[in-house]
This record gives C-alpha cells, sequence and structure tokens, in this order.
C-alpha cells in the first residue's frame, strides 16, 4: 500500500485560448471554415510535480490565474493533463462549487438528495444522514425554501456539509470557506481538523494565508503554473510572501 494519497507527475495543462474577438456564431463558423481563428496556446501548468501524504492537510497557495483551481479539476478527474499523470490512491469527494452541482429551483432539502445522487449515495444513505446535514449548515428554517432565495453564504454552507458529511480518504475544498460567516468559517475549520486526524487527506486553495497557517500542514506555491515552492507550511507561505 502507497503512503501516498496523491501523487502528480510532470504535469502541464495546455489551453487554446482565442486571439481574437468573435462577436457571433455565424462570424465564427465563417471564420472557422476559412481557417482564420488563431489560437494562441497558453499553460495553465507546467511541468508540475508533488506528493501528498495519506492523511495530509495540503495547501495550494499562490496569485490569480497561477493554476490553483486547474489542478484541483485534474486531481478529481474532471480535466484530463495534456502531459503527465495523478496517482489517486482512495476515493476522492470534491467540494461542491459554489452553485456548480445545485439547481437553483429546487429547495434545499431537494438539493441534498440531487447531490447526494451525483456524489453516488443511495437515497436511504442520504435518508440517514439528511439531518445532520441541515444542522450542521444550520438551515433549519430553510429546508422547503428554493436556493435561489438563499444568500451565497447559505449555499456555501449547504455544499460544505453535504460534502463533509461523509468521510472521503480525500477531500477538496476550494476558496468554499471564504464565504461563509465567522463563527461558520469556525465550525468548517473544526470539522476539517476531526476529518484529518481521522486519516482524512485534505487538499485547500485559499487565499487566506491565516487560514492555511491554521488548518494546513503542508503546502505548495504555483505561481504562473509553475511549482515555486513545495513543503512545510510555515516555508511556504513565507516564500510566497516574499514572492
Ligand atoms: N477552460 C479554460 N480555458 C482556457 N483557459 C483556462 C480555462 N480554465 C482556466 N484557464 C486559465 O488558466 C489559468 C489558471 O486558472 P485557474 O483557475 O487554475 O487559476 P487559480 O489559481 O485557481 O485562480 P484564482 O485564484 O483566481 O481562482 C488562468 O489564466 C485561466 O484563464
Amino acid at each position: 500500500m502507497s503512503e501516498n494519497a496523491v501523487e502528480v507527475i510532470n504535469v502541464s495543462m495546455r489551453f487554446n485560448l482565442e486571439r481574437e474577438r468573435v462577436n457571433s456564431l455565424k462570424e465564427y463558423i465563417i471564420k472557422l471554415l476559412r481557417k482564420k481563428i488563431d489560437y494562441e496556446e497558453f499553460f495553465a501548468l507546467k511541468d508540475v510535480s508533488f506528493k501528498i501524504v495519506k492523511g495530509d492537510s495540503f495547501a495550494i497557495v499562490g496569485n490569480n490565474g497561477s493554476g490553483k483551481s486547474t489542478i484541483l479539476k485534474i486531481i478529481s478527474g474532471i480535466f484530463k493533463p495534456t502531459a503527465g499523470q495523478v496517482i489517486l490512491n482512495g476515493s476522492i469527494a470534491p467540494l461542491i462549487e459554489l452553485g456548480a452541482g445545485f439547481d437553483m429551483e429546487l429547495t434545499a432539502k431537494e438539493n441534498v438528495f440531487l447531490n447526494g445522487a451525483v456524489l453516488g449515495y443511495s437515497k436511504k444513505f442520504m435518508h440517514q444522514k439528511y439531518k445532520d446535514i441541515i444542522e450542521f449548515a444550520e438551515l433549519y428554517d430553510f429546508e422547503d425554501v428554493p436556493l435561489k432565495n438563499f444568500s451565497s453564504g447559505m449555499v456555501a454552507r449547504l455544499g460544505f456539509s453535504i460534502a463533509t458529511v461523509v468521510r472521503p480518504d480525500v477531500l477538496i475544498v476550494d476558496e468554499i470557506l471564504s464565504v461563509g460567516d465567522q463563527g461558520f468559517q469556525e465550525k468548517c475549520e473544526k470539522r476539517l481538523n476531526e476529518m484529518t486526524s481521522n486519516g482524512t487527506t485534505l487538499i485547500l486553495v485559499s487565499h487566506s494565508i491565516e487560514q492555511v497557517k491554521k488548518i494546513c500542514k503542508n503546502a505548495i506555491w504555483l505561481e504562473n503554473g509553475k511549482l515555486m515552492a513545495s513543503g512545510p507550511v510555515p516555508e511556504v507561505c513565507e516564500a510566497y510572501a516574499r514572492g
């Protein structure tokens, strides 16, 4: 058995960016037929390698556009990398991105079951967990309210609560903590600490260095898709702060 929960090996990710603005589908098709669309190759990640040991609390830090969400999407299998590979040992529960896994027309209750199904859990299992989910999210008075009437913080609370009610081997948390208020953030941090104490591996993306220092042991720093530093949180955060 490998001691690593995640191994990222020489991963690169290339996107094709359109160089010129196309104003309509008609214009796009005409240009496409005349082969006049120019693409610019853009590397969101360049030859990135790192390992995350089982049970670690691991942060990914870096400025806007540095490739953090892209690497999370590659680890969770949403994107296939252009080059390199990811070895994953165990189950993974990517934290529902704000709004992405939800149907805003449905109620909180309906969304819990919808998300459970998307994550592959049975209806029976979701019935057992339902009360815990609503209680942790503190949404007892809003069970039958459509999500479109929720604040973004309330949606985030529901997403966090669903993703953490089960104990996956690897949990991914992308910025979502920053949306909740102070009290809820502390509750989330406590739950994350409990989960890592029980063997879950946590991968956290956060712009709050204070939060990273509180929750995580190890980290990497990405800049323009390149790995700038990796190691214990204090060292990586210091290097990041020095720029
Ligand atoms: N589907 C896509 N097509 C083209 N370019 C993309 C795509 N997804 C991301 N990019 C580009 O890749 C780069 C890295 O994006 P990414 O979302 O990984 O950054 P990030 O570090 O998560 O940023 P932030 O801190 O702002 O969330 C950006 O320049 C972005 O424009």
